[in-house]
């Protein structure tokens, strides 16, 4: 997957090269480039900002370097791939959201700042994500969340130490309670089951855990996916014995 990142804050992305992103950029699964696109300003102030036609408060980021930055993207890369803008009025970044994006071949992000951008900034864009029903100074802690959770589905990329394999949301559900050693640690033991083992009562245990945890602190998750008869029965037995 290739990755190009459109900020004038470019600096920003450097902890990622060191962590996750390094890791699949070292190992070949990830090419990642930050563009500051300040250095495509044609101003002699090298600003990417105006203000609005029509008056009103905050500066928009014009269009002009943004779209010679990504004439400089196609002309390195071949295309844009799919295009992100970081937009509060976008739709909302999920789960789902990043395994699709994760089979993708070349995704651009484009992190804004200010009040926000000219509207034809948008004629770029294949997708509008927002990160949540906040306003952040600029999209770059955006476009970090989006490309961690997204590059993390890359096989290859988690070693054999991490799954994404059950993850919560990617099954739908809330993840069950984990424990590791010690099996006693300062009097709290861990249940019985996790060490019986008995791999069918382990997964039973296990996806009781999940429907409980799920109907204690997502319910709404409940309503997006069909259960199967045997999660049916098991959310039974939890929502009895969670309300007695
Ligand atoms: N929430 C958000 N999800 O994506 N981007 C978000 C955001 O708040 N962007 C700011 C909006 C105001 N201008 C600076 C950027």
């Amino acid at each position: 997957m290739r990755i190009d990142v459109l900020s004038i804050f470019p600096d920003m992305f450097k902890p990622m090269t060191e962590s996750i992103i390094g890791k699949a950029v070292n190992r070949g699964l990830v090419d990642f480039s930050v563009t500051d696109f300040r250095n495509f300003t044609n101003n002699k102030h090298n600003n990417v900002d105006d203000t609005p036609f029509g008056g009103g408060a905050g500066m928009l980021l014009t269009p002009q370097p943004i779209f010679d930055a990504m004439d400089a993207i196609k002309a390195k890369a071949g295309d844009y791939g799919r295009v992100i803008l970081l937009d509060p009025a976008g739709v909302p970044f999920t789960q789902a959201v990043a395994e699709d994006l994760s089979g993708e071949e070349h995704i651009t992000f484009i992190a804004g700042h200010y009040e926000g951008y000219d509207e034809r900034i948008r004629e770029l864009v294949t997708d509008e994500i927002s990160l949540g029903d906040y306003v952040l100074t600029g999209g770059e802690l955006g476009a970090m969340v989006i490309i961690d959770a997204t590059v993390r589905l890359i096989p290859e990329v988690l070693g054999n130490r991490e799954s994404a394999i059950g993850d919560s949301f990617s099954t739908g559900l809330l993840e069950y309670p984990q424990y590791t050693r010690p099996a006693d640690f300062r009097g709290r033991q861990v249940p019985e089951v996790l060490t019986s083992g008995n791999h069918a009562k382990i997964a039973e245990w296990r996806m009781k855990e999940s429907l409980r945890r799920t109907y204690l602190r997502r319910p709404d998750l409940l309503e997006k996916i069909e259960l199967t008869k045997e999660q049916v029965k098991l959310l039974a037995e939890v929502e009895a014995e969670e309300t007695t």
